[in-house]
């Protein structure tokens, strides 16, 4: 079987289009134009790019972008009088802080720091909690994208085996909760789990996100599986830099059903979801429906 490639740069460039049409008719209907405030600490960077990429995105989609570049020593102190600042400012609908922050700071005191009304990123124990108990959250960018893609693929996910390889807060276990929430059977694997190989082997979609350059090779995928790669690994090849996930797409494109890229999977979606996420916490707000397709 060759692997239908799931071209996340189109998809993003879909929700982008939906998002657009939704924040112009905000404008045109109710006079409210959602805004973003992101905050970058430091220069790191790959941050900088991304972030660059963010305020780009907002603009092009109609939003008012506010981006706070604050020095490498920025106190916690201060950095937490801006969130204050942002949580209290009613032009302003979604505030992101770019991750990582710098070592001396707290990153869960600063994320906790966010108004979870605003927390677009959806890290905010609050919106953890609620995710959880599946009532309405915010909910992270990255894992919502690659559930959108999942959605489009297959329609309904109920009953289905998924197994998510990584952990992390921000992408591993939110991404099991939305898969559960969408009536799959989920397994959380990770550097302990036992057989990993045969706990793959399993799955009718696999979600690697556990930052590995190449870790899963094609011979664990089950023929026909969705396969979903959330790695963004930079490597040296041949004297090249080059961007790899951490699912080797070679071999694994022989025997899935389908599979995102890297580059031009997951991650342009999570810029996308950003941006989805601005409009839903504007509408949520202003007491408006929510945007329909956009939200999980
Ligand atoms: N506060 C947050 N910090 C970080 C997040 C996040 O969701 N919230 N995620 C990542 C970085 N990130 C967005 O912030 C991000 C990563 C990757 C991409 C992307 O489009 N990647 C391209 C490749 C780009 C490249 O060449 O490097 C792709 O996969 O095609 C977008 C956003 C960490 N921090």
């Amino acid at each position: 079987m060759v692997a239908q490639v799931i071209d996340g740069k189109a998809f993003a460039a879909k929700v982008r289009a939906q998002v657009a049409d939704k924040v112009a008719k905000l404008k045109e209907e109710h006079g409210i134009t959602p805004g973003l405030a992101v905050v970058l600490v430091g220069e790191d960077p790959a941050s900088q790019v991304y972030v660059r990429s963010k305020g780009k995105q907002t603009v092009e989609v109609g939003m008012n972008s506010y981006e706070h570049k604050l020095d490498a020593e920025t106190s916690e102190q201060d950095l937490l009088a801006l969130i204050d600042k942002l949580n209290n400012d009613p032009a302003v609908h979604g505030i992101l802080v770019q991750l990582p922050l710098p070592k001396h700071l707290n990153e869960d005191l600063v994320i906790n720091a966010i108004n979870p009304a605003k927390d677009v990123d959806g890290f905010h124990i609050s919106n953890v909690g609620l995710l959880a108990t599946g009532q309405k959250a915010m909910v992270p960018c990255t894992p919502l994208g690659c559930l959108m893609m999942l959605r489009d693929q297959h329609g309904s996910l109920s009953g289905m085996d998924a197994v998510v390889i990584g952990r992390s807060n921000i992408v591993g276990k939110p991404m099991a909760q939305l898969l559960l929430g969408d009536s799959c059977t989920v397994t959380i694997a990770h550097s302990r789990t036992r057989n990993l190989p045969d706990v793959v082997r399993r799955a009718d979609i696999v979600v690697a996100a556990v930052g590995r350059p190449e870790m899963v090779p094609g011979d664990w995928i089950k023929e026909g599986a969705t396969v979903i790669d959330v790695g963004i690994n930079r490597i040296e090849r041949d004297g090249k830099t080059r961007l790899v996930g951490d699912v080797d797409y070679a071999s694994a494109a022989e025997r899935a059903g389908a599979i995102t890229p890297v580059p031009g999977g997951v991650g342009p979606m999570t810029i996308a979801c950003l941006l989805a996420n601005t409009l839903t916490a504007c509408c949520r707000a202003n007491g408006l429906p929510e945007p329909e397709g956009l939200t999980a």
